[in-house]
């Protein structure tokens, strides 16, 4: 055997025709192949040499596969594990998954397949797709509906990640980085960064479940950089967010002429999340019809365009996330019992944040940095004891989400360094037991606004409330030739207070206002 490739396998099967089948096609992809009939025997070569990979057949005849693969987890072996399985048995699928290994394959074996997921286990993508920038599908554009999902996946990441762009991967970033955007040492979240750091070393699906706002998609986005195809694209798609007829294309590209207004080739998110993630966010929003396309191209690893004849094959790792409970939805037939075990191999769940308030200190002040940092503000405020102590009553149906904003208007409102009680604006009214609603029946009637009796009501108060304020801020800056603290003081703001809030809403000091020697005392 030679010696030549950086990469050296190590080929369990006990069929000596499946065997030769296998080492010559890994041969021919110039890697260098050893063979092993059997568990004993392939025991015995992993003792005296390291792999880069072992692929081994599930049923043997003095074991199995799992054996193999509980060895390597055992002794911390570097190998990455590939299982095949008969087909059909997902069972084994999923507990070769849980045991560690890295991918599997099901009998009869697809050569390209073979050596698609051999190419990633070690780190080579394999035949790169032709790369299409996703773009708004024209059906969506005619319909004038929303932007198509294709172009704003990437772009809707609330994590406040950089959008993870198709045609340009992002960088490998630091894998501490990656996990140290989870703020909190609960013990609930140190479990949730080592699961990460588990489930990172194989192509396992995961299903992060959790309420909403409770950090599922930092996770996700943890997960895919934490993994060795970190520096692959990451493609989030909320699934709640698309409309039915468009599912279809947007996941799996259409060709040119596929349908009325397709003027050209697009690619789906499969496709643009080629050699990465896949996040799919809210798949309990999936339509059945849709699942069960979505099933076949995970269990096929190819998707066809619509209008194509052919199908790509796609080395693609999914990630799903739900604020539903997953198994109620298909006991109550809304969800297909194949998907979700397939889906659901490794499970990371995500607590509300009232669960693990020893995280709420550290979140708060990660969060405060942030916003201090955003608006060239140091240093970053912090919260007094009493605001802290009250904080820690409240129950935050949103979640993390909700803290941000709550800590947004809060810096806003305090404009000092100490935010006190008052300013995080929480009404008593949104403590314990209480009916909320009887005590906001309670509460003093706000003061009278000059908005017209049979006016609209918004539909989202706090961005109607956000467009108010941006308004008066922009008019209050022009009245006074951009300069913050006169402008701030106008309103009856603190050059600090005007700042925060100028950046919260993003609100700029106007195009050439020289702003800095306009706020002298800065
Ligand atoms: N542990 C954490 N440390 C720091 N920031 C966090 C943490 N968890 C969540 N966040 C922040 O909270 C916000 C909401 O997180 P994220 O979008 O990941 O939640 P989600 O569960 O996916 O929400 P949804 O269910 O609504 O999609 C983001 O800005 C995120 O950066």
């Amino acid at each position: 055997m030679t010696t030549t490739s950086p990469f050296s396998l190590l080929v369990v099967d006990d069929e000596p025709d499946l065997r030769t089948l296998y080492e010559l096609t890994l041969v021919r992809e110039g890697y260098d192949v050893e063979t092993a009939g059997s568990v004993e025997d392939a025991l015995a070569r992993l003792a005296s040499r390291r792999y880069s990979a072992v692929i081994t057949d599930m049923r043997l005849p003095d074991g199995s596969g799992l054996d193999l693969l509980r060895h390597i987890e055992q002794q911390g072996r570097p190998e990455k594990a590939i299982v095949i399985t008969a087909y059909g048995s997902a069972e084994n699928a999923v507990e070769a998954l849980k045991s560690g290994a890295y991918d599997y394959l099901t009998k009869p074996v697809d050569l390209r397949q073979f050596r698609a997921v051999v190419g990633s286990a070690l780190g080579r993508s394999g035949q790169p797709l032709p790369t299409v920038v996703p773009a708004q599908l024209p059906s969506a554009l005619a319909q004038g509906l929303p932007a198509a999902p294709a172009a704003a996946a990437p772009a809707r990441s609330r994590s406040g990640e950089p959008p993870a762009a198709a045609a340009a991967p992002t960088p490998v970033a630091p894998t501490r980085a990656a996990l140290a955007r989870l703020v909190g040492h609960s013990g609930a979240m140190q479990q949730v960064r080592a699961l990460i750091e588990k489930v990172s070393r194989s192509m396992a699906p995961v299903l992060v479940q959790g309420e909403s706002g409770t950090g599922k998609e930092l996770v996700a986005s943890a997960i895919h950089k934490v993994s060795s195809r970190g520096s692959g694209p990451f493609i989030a798609v909320n699934c709640g967010a698309i409309p039915e007829n468009l599912l279809e294309a947007e996941f799996f590209g259409y060709r040119k002429g596929a349908f009325t207004g397709a003027a050209e080739d697009r690619e789906g998110f499969f496709q643009a999340a080629h050699g990465g993630t896949l996040f799919l966010d809210e798949i309990g929003d999936l339509p059945l019809s849709m699942q069960s396309k979505l099933l076949r191209v995970i269990q096929e690893r190819a998707v066809r365009p619509v209008g194509a004849v052919n199908e790509a094959q796609v080395n693609v790792r999914i990630v799903s996330a739900t604020h539903k409970d997953l198994q109620a939805e298909v006991q109550a037939g809304r969800f297909r019992q194949d998907l979700f075990y397939r889906l659901n191999v490794i499970q990371i769940r995500v607590p509300p944040l009232r669960e693990r308030l020893d995280d709420l200190r550290p979140i708060s002040a990660a969060v405060l940095e942030r916003i201090a940092r955003d608006a060239g503000v140091a240093p970053a405020p912090r919260l007094s004891d009493d605001a802290f102590a009250h904080l820690a009553r409240y129950a935050f149906p949103g979640n993390v989400r909700e803290l941000e904003n709550l800590l947004q208007r809060a810096v806003a409102m305090s404009g000092g360094d100490v935010i006190g009680r008052d300013d995080l604006g929480l009404p008593d009214a949104a403590f314990g037991d209480t009916q909320y609603a009887d005590d906001l029946a309670a509460l003093p009637p706000a003061e009278p606004r000059p908005a017209p009796a049979d006016a609209p009501l918004p539909t989202d108060l706090a961005a109607y409330l956000d467009d108010v304020e941006r308004d008066i801020l922009a008019r209050a800056l022009e009245r006074h030739r951009y300069n913050r603290t006169a402008a701030g003081a106008s309103l009856g703001l603190s050059l600090r207070q005007m700042r925060y809030r100028m950046a919260r809403l993003g609100v700029h000091a106007g195009a050439g206002s020289g702003e800095a020697a306009a706020d002298g005392d800065d």
